[in-house]
């Protein structure tokens, strides 16, 4: 069972970040409450970290027992831990370690440092995903780039049809850099909610192919959606090619 698309304009792009990490909060505070943990995968790009920049302001995220979120995140670029390039770094950078997580729970996909591939390091994360209850998220926040990529799930790539499996090493990325570990498009949907942050014009209409609808191959974001809700959360730019 999938949820149908909704969608959330928001006054401005800042407005959209604001929101989102607003409703993150809450959405990890009722996952936490109802089940002890909460799971949640984040984005590279400039939205993902827009949103944890905002987190680290909001107000309400004392409400959060920090020691009890799990963060992934849906894709990685297979650089060496700390390399500015990294999503990770990106999001430590915008202010995810002053949230007060658990180090341990923040589970941070090897690199070339620490694994002998992108294969290898793919491999590592599934294994983690399998150990640690992760693999079905409560949110799965994710960008989406101009083309309608999620993750490192590239339109017309090989590595974007991957099943069976809940990550892929991916190469030869449109985006750079090259080398990435994305989780499969199975893996993304695991989640109870899956949410798109998109903000810019340039990205109307991946948009409006993302929720209109379009073949997985030219538009892999119209094709993940949560068991429970899928939101597109967008500012106007991003949202002015819908019906
Ligand atoms: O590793 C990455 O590059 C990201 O995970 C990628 O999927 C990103 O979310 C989109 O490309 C949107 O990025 P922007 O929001 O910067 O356009």
């Amino acid at each position: 069972m999938v949820s149908t698309s909704t969608v959330v304009v928001h006054p401005s792009r800042q407005s959209l970040a604001d929101a989102a990490a607003a409703r993150l909060v809450v959405a990890l505070v009722d996952a936490v409450s109802a089940r002890g943990v909460a799971h949640v995968s984040m984005t590279g790009g400039s939205m993902g970290s827009e949103i944890v920049r905002s987190l680290a302001a909001e107000p309400a995220r004392a409400a959060v027992d920090w020691s009890r979120v799990h963060v992934w995140w849906g894709d990685e670029r297979y650089l060496p831990a700390g390399d500015p390039d990294r999503n990770d770094t990106q999001n430590d950078e915008a202010g995810l370690s002053s949230l007060g997580l658990d180090p341990a729970t923040v589970h941070r996909v090897p690199g070339p440092d620490a694994s002998a591939s992108a294969e290898e390091a793919a491999e590592a994360y599934a294994a983690t995903l399998r150990s640690s209850g992760g693999g079905s998220f409560d949110v799965m926040v994710l960008g989406v780039g101009p083309d309608g990529h999620i993750a490192s799930l590239f339109p017309h790539h090989p590595a974007a049809g991957t099943a069976g499996a809940v990550t892929v090493a991916v190469h030869d990325s449109p985006k750079p850099p090259p080398d990435r570990v994305s989780l499969t498009r199975e893996c993304l949907e695991r989640s109870r909610e899956v949410w798109f942050l998109v903000a810019g014009a340039d990205k109307a209409d991946a948009v409006r192919r993302g929720v209109e609808g379009s073949p997985f191959e030219e538009t892999p974001a119209a094709h993940v959606h949560g068991e429970e809700r899928t939101l597109w959360l967008l500012d106007p730019d991003a949202a002015s090619e819908l019906g």
